[in-house]
């Protein structure tokens, strides 16, 4: 089965990472390509200041990239993938959710509406059923689903592991790579020899979106899980790969061992981009580490180290790679949910 698919945004720092991983996909063939009206009508190859570290697939190249307006994207694209800026995105997703298009999006507008189904496939697959409630209520034929913050999807697999022993508070610090910021996000005099410890609204996100996502879909509404989440949000002069201290205290207790054998546990679905296992647990006490760690299971790993007991509860470090698993490896995943569930 093949399904023809598009992304929105393609010629930006996520777009790019989505062409890097639909080529050769399984399941999608990528015909559609858009981005500003500056890019409008340029082939790919001349719009996009490639900054991959592999080549620009050579079909690719040659596609020439469309306005991002419905009326640009031909009718047998089957899902589209967004990447936009969120100011863009906001204004520009409900149009093509409206003309009848399944969007699978990374940016961060609509997220937390009621809504907007908020998807990682590992843990809350059966949030998509929202889609129902979606189109009853705004009466599209398409939809729009949305994957988290690459912070929060860093932590949120290991908290899901977790809520076997009932969890209760979380506090986390994150590590996070400059690639986050896009390509023009912070200078270099900014960052070299330094740390900046804040990232402008990441920490609502992480202190909001784990509530969502780790709630239950109750056929009508998402009822959120009542964790309550304190973050602390970093920039390190790191490429990729966000690292996150988080302590963890659950009703139940927990042990090392316990807390290790339900992060290998995690759920692992049958889908082309899925990571089996889905959190790999390092005894190193010094993994993981971005540079090492941050492409196992091509970028979709959760990778864990460090596990140790403390008076309230656990700790541990996760890391992820954030514009894989933390952005277009993250829609991707969502898009190949999409399609197993018969929405698309
Ligand atoms: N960078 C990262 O690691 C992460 C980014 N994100 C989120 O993903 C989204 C994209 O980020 P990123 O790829 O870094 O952004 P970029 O600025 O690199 O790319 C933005 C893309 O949107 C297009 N675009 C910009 N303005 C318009 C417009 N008015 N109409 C149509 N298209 C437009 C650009 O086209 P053109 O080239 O023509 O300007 C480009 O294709 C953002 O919402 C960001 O917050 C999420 C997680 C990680
Ligand atoms: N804010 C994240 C990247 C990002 O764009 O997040 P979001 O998808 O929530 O906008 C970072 O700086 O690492």
């Amino acid at each position: 089965m093949s399904v023809n698919v598009g992304i929105l945004g393609g010629t930006g720092a996520v777009g790019q990472r989505f062409i890097q991983l639909l080529d050769g996909h399984p399941e999608f063939e990528l015909t559609t390509i858009t981005a500003s009206d500056a890019s409008a009508g340029k082939a790919y190859r001349e719009a996009a200041k490639w900054r991959i570290d592999s080549p620009i697939p050579e079909y690719v190249g040659d596609i020439e990239v469309r306005a991002t307006d419905p009326s640009d994207v031909p009718d047998d694209v089957d899902l589209l993938f967004s990447s936009l800026p969120s100011g863009v995105a906001a204004d520009v997703e409900p149009k093509f959710t409206e003309a009848g298009y399944v969007v699978s999006s990374n940016s961060s507008n609509s997220r937390m509406a009621d809504d907007v189904p908020l998807v990682i496939p590992e843990v809350n697959a059966d949030h998509l059923n929202l889609i129902e409630v979606q189109r009853d209520e705004r009466g599209w034929d398409g939809a729009l689903v949305k994957n988290p913050n690459c912070s929060t999807i860093t932590m949120v697999p290991t908290l899901a592991a977790l809520d076997n022993f009932g969890l209760e508070r979380v506090h986390v610090s994150t590590l996070q790579a400059v690639s986050g910021a896009g390509y023009d996000g912070v200078t270099s005099m900014e960052i070299i020899d330094n740390v900046i410890p804040h990232i402008g609204g990441e920490e609502d996100k992480m202190v909001t979106e784990p509530k969502k996502l780790l709630g239950s879909f109750d056929g009508s509404e998402i009822v959120q899980h009542d964790v309550d989440v304190a973050a602390s949000c970093n920039r390190v002069p790191t490429l990729d790969g966000h690292l996150e201290n988080v302590w963890a205290e659950t009703a139940e207790e927990i042990t090392k061992a316990s807390a290790e054998a339900a992060f290998a546990e995690a759920t692992t679905l049958d889908l082309p981009s899925a990571p089996d296992p889905l959190i790999e647990v390092f005894e190193d006490p010094d993994r993981p580490q971005p540079r090492l760690d941050r492409t196992i299971g091509d970028g979709m790993q959760i990778a864990v180290g460090g596990v140790q007991e403390t008076p309230a509860g656990i700790q541990y470090n996760c890391l992820a790679h954030n514009t894989i698993r933390g952005a277009a490896g993250a829609s991707v995943l969502n898009g190949e949910l999409l399609v197993e569930d018969g929405w698309v």
